[in-house]
């Protein structure tokens, strides 16, 4: 691989908790971010994408300092890069955006060098970046995640996701940085809770891994960051409770917030008309706009683009974007 013949990344969004596994659990979702980066004489940027607006186009750009981490790491040079990016995710959402740079950036950046790090060296990168492993295990590995971090390495399982599961996402019009929706949560939770959030998120992942459907309705529940996030997401107590009545299996904040996910019966006539129509309704009532997409659990994790030779970044995006 040349430096300044450069890699080219896809990299999916994620959902983090899945309602009670709190910084645990994670599920790669059919939204994506794409990176492409090369050596060159000067670092320069390219942002693509209505989701671009804002991010630093010097060396401070996550980008560029993730992939540093990465060339240190394995011990090698590469001071000035070309990056380029296209991103469907939207920033501060709850979509795992910083997640998919990051780990974008990671492999990206290994792949230049030639490979030197292995997946467990990128998570472990990537997770002390994030402070937690559920997103970025999810754009990682794709899949459903389910990890442990000591501070130092993490544990992870990946689940393949059961054939029939849909999400339904509504994302609000406004940003929820995740340092904001971390702040609201209390420093201490009871042993009573404590058990509630275990003992759900347990069953959440036997009932992931067995395909059982019907059991995400009981263990999608949980007491230790939801109450004390849904007075940064008006409408959210109100739909947490009605959306499993109006054709959801089980919904849950989505990370930080304060996109609100579905999980879904893709099956279910009930999700494109009933169920999205609810939470649209639900949100405007509160004055919030907010848009309603299908996504789909998606079983890949970051991929490196083959042949990147014949087509320009921007056209072979093109050929690709989802939304
Ligand atoms: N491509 C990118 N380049 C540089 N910085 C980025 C990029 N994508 C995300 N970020 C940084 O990550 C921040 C968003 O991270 P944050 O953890 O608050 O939300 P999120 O990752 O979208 O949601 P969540 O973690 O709840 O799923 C952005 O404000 C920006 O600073
Ligand atoms: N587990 C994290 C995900 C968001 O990055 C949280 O809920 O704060």
């Amino acid at each position: 691989m040349s430096l300044s013949q450069g890699v080219r990344v896809k990299v999916p969004a994620s959902t983090a908790n899945l309602g009670p596994g709190f910084d645990t659990l994670g599920m790669a979702l059919s939204l994506y971010s794409w990176i492409e980066i090369k050596a060159s004489e000067q670092t320069g940027f390219h942002l693509h994408g209505d989701q671009m607006g804002g991010l630093p186009t010097d060396k401070s750009n996550l980008i560029y300092k993730v992939a540093q981490m990465v060339f240190e790491e394995a011990g090698q040079s590469v001071p000035e890069l070309e990056i380029s990016m296209y991103s469907e995710i939207p920033l501060t959402r709850g979509l795992g955006s910083s997640a998919s740079a990051i780990v974008g950036a990671l492999a990206a950046a290994n792949a230049l060098i030639g490979s030197p790090l292995p997946d467990s060296k990128l998570f472990d990168m990537a997770t002390n970046l994030e402070k937690h492993p559920d997103n970025v295990g999810a754009s990682l590995f794709g899949g459903i995640i389910t990890a442990v971090w000591d501070g130092a390495h993490a544990d992870y399982m990946r689940i393949e996701p059961p054939a029939d599961l849909g999400t339904l996402v509504v994302i609000p019009d406004f940003e929820l940085a995740t340092s904001k929706a971390r702040e609201a949560l209390p420093a201490q939770v009871s042993l009573a809770d404590a058990v509630y959030n275990i003992s759900r998120s347990s069953l959440m992942t036997a009932a992931l891994c067995a395909g059982r459907l019907d059991l995400i309705r009981a263990a999608m529940q949980d007491r230790i960051h939801q109450p004390y996030r849904a007075p940064l997401v008006p409408g959210m107590s109100r739909i947490l409770t009605e959306a499993p009545d109006q054709g959801a299996l089980g919904i849950a904040l989505s990370g930080a917030g304060p996109t609100m996910i579905a999980f879904v019966d893709r099956k279910d006539p009930r999700v494109e008309g009933q169920l999205s129509t609810y939470l649209m309704e639900t949100m405007k009532s509160e004055g919030i706009s907010a848009a309603c997409y299908q996504l789909n659990p998606v079983a890949e994790g970051v991929q490196l683009m083959d042949d990147i030779n014949n087509k320009s970044f921007l056209d072979m995006i093109r050929g690709e974007v989802t939304s």
